[in-house]
């Protein structure tokens, strides 16, 4: 699914209206039957109470006046309070007008602002995606007088005061919604750590915008959704073999740390691969054996840490960093595997697969001169500090976006942005924002299982490299989301996750 700017929403709106023969304001009374119904599904009439609905002067308060008339008709109680302007749109006119005269209305000014008690349920219809500038004085007034009013508060489009994709400055009046209703496709700042207090859940409703103008649009940002990844996993053919997924190679783990190397082979073997082999510390062999009996297992001579880089003939793909540690032979260990991982291997013609997290990442942070020597394609999984390491402190999430395109694309690799909404940035500088997973994966070792399922993805001859990290980061989202059905989010462990993968996968089959 694309995420298109506030300026190409815009464009939507009109191609839809051109594509469709409609006038603005039946596109207009679309979007207000369609919170209406997400509105009625959640609140009965008692349940809501009297409903206060804040207009702007925009099509965002328009809305909020189509909704007004709507929620009457269907038995709610209704109240308008208008914010006043010396301009309103022609379709915020039209719905004024239709107001039926039994929804009380006034307006907003500095000695009358609207009563709201604790709990009330008020819709914020006063900016959408026709905000130019922060908000400001009488504006900014009501949103900090609703903000403080503890009400519940559901915004139509976007919660009023937020840029749909751009920062505001930092103290700038925004709304604090618990629900957004959104229209069509999600907006890039719904994405964002920076503006979860303002979005609280969202969804997002189909109006019947023009999928054509969609289709022909082109932007940097899209969301990976179930359909966005539907058919991804290849059919195991009837007459596969073992050699048929893949041969992986795992490097990871040091003294203290073998749960990371136990975790990310479990996740690994969990994703279909056909065969891995870890290399890990001599410390964790018997650890090790025991917990992954599937997997084959090479040991170091170091008892503690890494010092040695394997053979790398036959195999399909190497993960490196879980549990790693930064000791200096560990580092030479990078190194020696990134400059032979670049050679063409005879199978492919293709540099051999890589998949890089947690200390290799620290490690690369530390000696950038060796992010000259990353193989194209290659998949680092930074969390957003250990992606500071690699690239420098950002001002803000958009900021951030920024640098983590520029760094894809300058070293042609495929970087993870892991969080809440992981975001996937390719060579080709494109952003996919992932749909699945739960704060129940912000535990430890959560990132070492997404490592092992990117390692067997990226194993998988018939994935391509944007494909394998796309699939991976989703279903390892999904199989987080499984695993909380059952432990509950506090009780999740990242063995959970490893444990739900099969399911997650399963839903492909
Ligand atoms: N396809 C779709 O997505 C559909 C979209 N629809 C709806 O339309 C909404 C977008 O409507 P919109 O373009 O009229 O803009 P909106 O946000 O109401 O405000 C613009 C007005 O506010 C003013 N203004 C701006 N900033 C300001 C500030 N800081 N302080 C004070 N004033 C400020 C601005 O004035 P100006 O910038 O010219 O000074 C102008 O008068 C969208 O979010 C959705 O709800 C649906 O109806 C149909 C399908
Ligand atoms: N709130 C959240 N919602 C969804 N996914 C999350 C959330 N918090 C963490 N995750 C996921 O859990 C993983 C955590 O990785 P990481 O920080 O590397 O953990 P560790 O180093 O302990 O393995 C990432 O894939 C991240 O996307
Ligand atoms: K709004």
């Amino acid at each position: 699914m694309k995420i298109l700017s506030a300026a190409q929403t815009r464009e939507l709106d009109q191609a839809t209206q051109t594509e469709q023969r409609l006038i603005s304001v039946e596109l207009m009374e679309r979007a207000a039957s369609a919170f209406v119904a997400w509105l009625s599904s959640r609140y009965s009439s008692a349940d809501a109470g009297e409903i206060l609905i804040l207009c702007g002067p925009g099509n965002n308060g328009g809305d909020g006046l189509a909704v007004a008339r709507q929620l009457l008709q269907r038995g709610y109680r209704v109240r308008v309070a208008l914010l006043p302007a010396t301009r309103h749109s022609p379709d915020w006119q039209h719905n004024r007008q239709h107001l039926p005269k039994a929804v009380p209305s006034s307006e907003i000014s500095t000695k009358k602002l609207p009563d709201i008690a604790a709990g009330a349920l008020v819709i914020d219809a006063l900016f959408g995606t026709g905000l130019s500038r922060p908000l400001a004085g009488l504006a900014a007034t009501v949103v900090t007088h609703l903000n403080q009013a503890r009400a519940r508060v559901i915004a139509i489009d976007i919660p009023s005061g937020l840029f749909a994709d751009q920062s505001q400055p930092a103290d700038s009046a925004v709304v604090c919604a618990q629900h957004t209703v959104s229209f069509g496709l999600p907006k890039l700042a719904f994405l964002l750590p920076q503006n979860a207090e303002y979005m609280g859940e969202w969804s997002i409703e189909d109006i019947g915008l023009s999928q054509k103008f969609v289709a022909d649009t082109t932007t940097p940002w899209h969301y990976t959704n179930a359909a966005a990844v539907a058919g991804a996993l290849p059919v195991r053919p009837k007459f596969s073999h073992k050699g048929t997924f893949g041969h992986a190679l795992l490097l990871a783990g040091s003294r203290g740390k073998m749960g990371a190397a136990v975790l990310a082979a479990g996740a690994c073997l969990r994703s279909g691969v056909g065969l891995l082999t870890a290399h890990i510390p001599g410390c964790g062999y018997d650890i090790f054996q025991t917990s992954q009996p599937e997997a084959m297992c090479l040991t170091d001579a170091k008892a503690d840490f890494i010092s040695e880089l394997p053979k790398l003939d036959g195999y399909q793909a190497v993960g490196i960093g879980p549990g790693l540690g930064q000791d200096a032979a560990s580092l030479a260990v990078l190194r020696q595997l990134l400059k032979a991982a670049a050679k063409p291997t005879a199978k492919t013609g293709k540099p051999l697969p890589l998949v890089i997290d947690a200390d290799a990442l620290n490690l690369l942070g530390q000696h950038r001169e060796l992010l000259k020597l990353l193989p194209e394609n290659t998949v680092l999984t930074p969390h957003p500090k250990e992606f500071e390491r690699l690239t420098e402190p950002a001002r803000d999430d958009y900021h951030r976006l920024d640098l983590l395109r520029d760094f894809a694309v300058q070293h042609h690799c495929l970087v993870v942005l892991k969080g809440a909404c992981t975001c996937l940035a390719t060579p080709e500088g494109e952003l996919h924002f992932n749909n699945t997973g739960n704060p129940g994966m912000a535990t430890g070792g959560s990132g070492d299982v997404l490592t092992g399922i990117l390692l067997a993805l990226r194993a998988h001859a018939q994935l391509s490299p944007f494909e394998a990290v796309r699939l991976g980061v989703y279903a390892h989202g999904r199989a987080g989301d499984l695993a909380a059905t059952h432990s509950g989010q506090a009780g999740l462990v990242a063995g959970d996750i490893v444990r739900h993968i099969g399911p997650a996968l399963k839903e492909w089959e």
